[in-house]
């Protein structure tokens, strides 16, 4: 099996994952998987389709300015300028974007402190951090229409291999080294927007 195949199914695998959990509402959501270093090149989804869907066309090969590599009519996603900013940035070998109402309630809630920042939880081993005080800070920015501007504001906090940001009203993109450690931290952010969620509704109720 060609490298490239062999990306494809592993993006696909993620992709039909998070369908099941329903993290594509309304055609929402796209992911991202790097397929070369030199030049970087990535396969990115194709933009506007629903991703619940599993079609030979869901991704296009794009290069390290987010344009087709080849003749398709493909349209890349139309947020792979944030895409470029984490391969072209970091090491990383994976990006996954998408919209829940869970991201999206956070992001809102704490978007004028411009962060959220975990602590104490046992999921937070899943960054990689074991120490019992470990803290895990998650970026809000604004959500800027114009893509190239949110790209740039984006990439400010784009400095590991591994990490996430919010987009305010939007919803969340976390990459990783590879798809696994990509998916452990979309998945392990979700769990921890949930329960914070589900927590502070609880003590409104309690108080
Ligand atoms: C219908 S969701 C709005 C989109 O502009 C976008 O935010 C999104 O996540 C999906 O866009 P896409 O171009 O399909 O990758
Ligand atoms: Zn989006």
């Amino acid at each position: 099996m060609s490298l490239m195949a062999k990306r494809w199914e592993e993006l696909a695998d993620i992709k039909r994952v998070l369908a099941r959990r329903d993290w594509f509402p309304g055609t929402s959501g796209n992911l991202a998987i790097k397929i070369d270093d030199e030049p970087i090149s990535f396969l990115v989804t194709a933009s506007g389709k629903d991703k619940t869907k599993e079609t030979n066309e869901d991704f296009l090969l794009v290069d390290s300015k987010g344009q087709p590599v080849g003749e398709t009519h493909l349209k890349p996603s139309a947020e792979t300028l944030l895409h470029v900013e984490i391969f072209n940035k970091t090491n990383a070998g994976c990006s996954l974007h998408v919209h829940t109402v869970d991201n999206n309630v956070i992001s809102e809630l704490y978007g004028d402190k411009g962060s959220i920042t975990f602590k104490g939880q046992e999921i937070i081993k899943a960054y990689g951090l074991w120490d019992e005080d470990a803290e895990f800070t998650i970026p809000i920015i604004y959500n800027h229409a114009h893509i190239p501007t949110l790209a740039a504001d984006f990439a400010k906090f784009v400095k590991e291999d591994a990490g996430a940001i919010l987009i305010r009203n939007h919803g969340i993109t976390a990459w990783g080294r590879d798809a696994l450690e990509a998916k452990k931290y979309l998945e392990a952010s979700e769990f921890l927007f949930s329960y914070h969620l589900k927590l502070l509704s609880f003590k409104h109720v309690m108080v």
